[in-house]
């Protein structure tokens, strides 16, 4: 089911991590009507506002990267806003797709919706089989009830509309603030700034022997076009690279790739949050994507995005 080149579509969120680069990957592509609007234009909490954007663009495709996102402390500490602003997005932005009949919608998820001790790999039909992690049990209650949004739609309307999982995510227009941030970006900006500080310790949060997997957001975003040409189907679908590091790795990783050769020291009165989240991605193996970009790479090439985009003061 190939997309039309120049079927209307909105990528809700779209200078977001996530939204940026499926924006990036829809041009290159040769998409030719793409629709976005920023948080200050289309408050997606705003249900008025929303149905009305929708009513003026009648979108065909829909991509919903729009979200209120973050680490591991932003979410153990909103529990309120994560779990509030995510369902109001979501539900907005389906309900009015639905009102259009938006025929095509991919909405995202993220792989918290497992639970904290599903056996690993995650496969999707780990969902709902044990209790969540409570660091992010509110952001990941919001995501699961957009899958079932998305399966409920299918089942009352036959919208051919799908959701995925991604794994934890990194690339360029991450989020690089250090309390709101995920590990990666955090990482790297703390070991840029120690290594311009010539400091001799940068200390991780936790014990640093969590495992987590880490996607090129470029990848990510080719998977959602992919995704939305060849996978129709009501189960959600894992989105990753089928790899995991622990942080400590991840730290070294980084820590090379800046240059910083000082001592990496471990905070253990900060949360480690889930021991492990790999996701078995054999099922999008099988459709015939797979990743292309590895994290030693894909560390690389962020940094030097950030050297440009921070001028020194992000
Ligand atoms: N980052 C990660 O590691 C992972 C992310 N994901 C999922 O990917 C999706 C996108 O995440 P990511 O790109 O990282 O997040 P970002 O924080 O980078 O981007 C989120 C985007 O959502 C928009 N947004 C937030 N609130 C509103 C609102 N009230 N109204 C309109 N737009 C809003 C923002 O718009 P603006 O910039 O205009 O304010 C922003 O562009 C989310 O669903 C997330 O769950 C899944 C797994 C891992
Ligand atoms: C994508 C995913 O992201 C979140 O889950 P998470 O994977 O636990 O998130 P994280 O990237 O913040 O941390 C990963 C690990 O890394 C450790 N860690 C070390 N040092 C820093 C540090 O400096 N910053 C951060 N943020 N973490 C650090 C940290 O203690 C933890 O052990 C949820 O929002 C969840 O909802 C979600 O979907």
């Amino acid at each position: 089911m190939r997309l039309d080149r120049n079927a209307r579509v909105y990528v809700a969120g779209h200078r977001g991590l996530v939204g940026s680069a499926v924006w990036r990957r829809l041009e290159a592509e040769g998409f030719t009507r793409l629709i976005g609007a920023t948080s200050r234009e289309l408050d997606l909490r705003d249900r008025d506002a929303t149905m009305a954007f929708f009513a003026e663009h009648r979108p065909e495709v829909v991509i919903d990267a729009a979200a209120k996102v973050g680490g591991i402390l932003a979410n153990r500490d909103h529990p309120t806003e994560f779990l509030s602003d995510n369902l109001r997005i979501q539900v907005n932005v389906m309900d009015a797709a639905l009102s259009v009949r938006t025929p095509r919608l991919l909405f995202l998820g993220s792989s918290c919706i497992y639970p904290k001790y599903a056996e690993q790999p995650i496969r999707e039909s780990s969902l709902l089989t044990g209790e969540l992690e409570p660091t992010n049990d509110a952001y990941a209650i919001a995501k699961i009830a957009g899958i079932m949004q998305v399966q409920a739609v299918r089942r009352q309307y036959g919208l051919p509309w799908i959701s995925a999982m991604p794994t934890n995510l990194y690339g360029p227009n991450d989020n690089f603030d250090l309390t709101s941030s995920h590990v990666l970006p955090a990482l790297m900006r703390r070991f840029h700034d120690a290594k311009q500080r010539n400091l001799d310790e940068v200390v991780l949060w936790g014990t640093g022997t969590p495992r987590r997997e880490f996607l090129h957001v470029d990848d990510l975003a080719d998977a959602c076009l992919f995704l939305l040409e060849h996978y129709d189907d009501p189960q959600t679908i894992n989105v990753g690279v089928g790899t995991d590091v622990t942080i400590r790795e991840l730290a070294e990783t980084i820590a090379k790739a800046v240059g910083y050769t000082g001592a990496i020291g471990t905070d253990p009165s900060k949360p480690d949050g889930t021991p492990r989240k790999l996701l078995d991605v054999s099922r999008l193996g099988a459709l015939g994507w797979k990743p292309g970009i590895d994290l030693e790479d894909g560390v690389a090439s962020v940094y030097a995005w950030y050297l440009e985009h921070s001028r020194g003061d992000a």
